[in-house]
């Protein structure tokens, strides 16, 4: 017999170890059928989380796509006269959350490149009309805007600085970065972050780490499939899990898989295998047991519910109103539909705010107020409401 024989009691046990070693897990990958592990990862969901699904009714407003790096999987992007050029002005913002409002969207989903204003004299010259001086500083006030229209905003800028978080921590009930992945060889030659120094590791942990000492509630996660190995994954959800030991404030872990887009560098790259993409997710369970685990639906459209299976309890913004700009081949499935593939399986589908309802507390008392207008008694947002 191994010495490393693990069981079922044995994942369990792992648990509660303070300190998992990498090695272990990837020992336990070989010993142990992949079965098992899917079992696990859904047995702790159903201990930590109950067989509650959420989801965040959500408007995706793509601020502004020009961006100073570049990522080799990446169609978001655009170049200044391409015809997917995006820059919302304030006018646009205002209409986009008057209409996320009146469909009860309860999220304002803010994306932007990374600090375009450092490489394009267009969206400098644009921020300056407006009347602002860095993206960060538009974000804060269009976040303000989203917020007075009723809609609550959430900002996943890429890389900001400490004192930028600050400031949209007043007007953001949470925040996003994507840590892709930690491990530095995606930056080398030939791979997908070569050209992409706001993807460095340190950088972007330290960005967790900055909203960890300010409190935010932050989803982050993994991008799977992107020339990564299992060993990094797994060293990515422990890094992820080391910061949220320290400070408490990962609200949720969103796992994405990778898909080809025609015209980039990653063109001919394949999306990752569906079992390599569920062992990911499932270890993330079983790393993480009391974590929110994500993956977005529409980037499996044909099998999202089987995720339910191996330990996930979110499935992240789906919205009514716009397409997914990162993603914009997969359009969003139907709320209604999503809702009744949970209930077939034995799962209540609930709708969350962009904060996750053990989060709410962490946030501002004025953010709190509204929040409690429309938020049932657990936090999560108000049946009525949202249907
Ligand atoms: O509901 C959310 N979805 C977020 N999404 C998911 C998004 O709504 C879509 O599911 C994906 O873009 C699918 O392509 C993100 C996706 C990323 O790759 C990186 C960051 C985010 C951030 C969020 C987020 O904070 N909230
Ligand atoms: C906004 C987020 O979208 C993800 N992202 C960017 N490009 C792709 C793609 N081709 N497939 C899947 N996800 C992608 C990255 O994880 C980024 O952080
Ligand atoms: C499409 S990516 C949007 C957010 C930011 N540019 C990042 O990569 O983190
Ligand atoms: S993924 Fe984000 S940082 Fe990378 S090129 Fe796209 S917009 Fe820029």
């Amino acid at each position: 017999m191994s010495e490393l024989q693990f069981d079922f009691e044995i994942i369990h046990k792992i648990n509660e170890l303070k300190e998992i070693k990498k090695e272990g897990i990837l020992q336990l990958l070989k010993e142990v059928p992949k079965e098992t592990i899917f079992d696990t990862a859904s047995n702790l969901r159903n201990e930590r989380k109950g067989k509650r699904i959420s989801f965040s009714k959500k408007a995706f407003f793509n601020i502004i796509n020009l961006c100073r790096d570049t990522c080799s999987y990446c169609t978001y992007k655009a170049e200044p006269n391409d015809a997917k050029l995006s820059m919302m002005n304030l006018e646009t913002v205002k209409g986009l959350s008057k209409l996320a409002k009146k469909y009860n969207c309860t999220e304002a989903l803010f994306v932007t490149g990374e600090r375009p204003e450092q490489k394009y004299s267009e969206a400098k010259r644009w921020l300056k009309n407006e009347g602002f001086s860095s993206t960060a500083e538009y974000l804060i006030h269009c976040s303000e805007i989203v917020l007075n229209e009723g809609v609550f905003p959430h900002t996943n800028a890429g890389n900001l600085t400490k004192s930028e978080m600050k400031e949209l921590q007043k007007s953001n009930v949470s925040m996003g970065i994507m840590l892709e992945n930690s491990s530095t060889r995606l930056r080398e030659k030939g791979m997908p972050h070569e050209d992409a120094p706001s993807k460095e590791p340190k950088v972007r942990l330290n960005v967790l780490r900055n909203a960890g000492e300010l409190k935010i509630p932050m989803t982050t996660g993994i991008l799977v499939g992107i020339g990564e190995s299992m060993e990094e994954c797994i060293q990515s959800i422990l890094d992820i899990k080391q910061i949220h030991e320290k400070y408490g404030n990962i609200q949720e872990i969103i796992l994405q898989n990778f898909h080809p887009k025609p015209e980039t560098l990653m063109s001919n790259h394949n999306t990752p295998k569906e079992d390599y993409f569920k062992t990911v997710v499932a270890l993330c369970r079983i790393l993480m047991p009391g974590a929110n685990i994500q993956i977005p639906p529409n980037l499996s459209p044909n099998n999202y519910h089987e995720f339910l299976t191996i330990g996930i309890n979110d499935w992240g913004g789906i919205s009514p109103i716009t397409s997914d700009y990162v993603n914009p081949e997969f359009s969003w499935p139907n709320i209604q539909n999503v809702e009744k593939k949970c209930n077939d399986l034995g799962f209540s589908f609930k709708a969350r705010f962009p904060a996750y309802p053990e989060f709410i507390p962490l946030v501002n008392n004025e953010l709190k107020q509204r929040i409690s207008l429309i938020a049932d008694e657990e936090n999560y947002v108000e049946e009525s409401y949202w249907k």
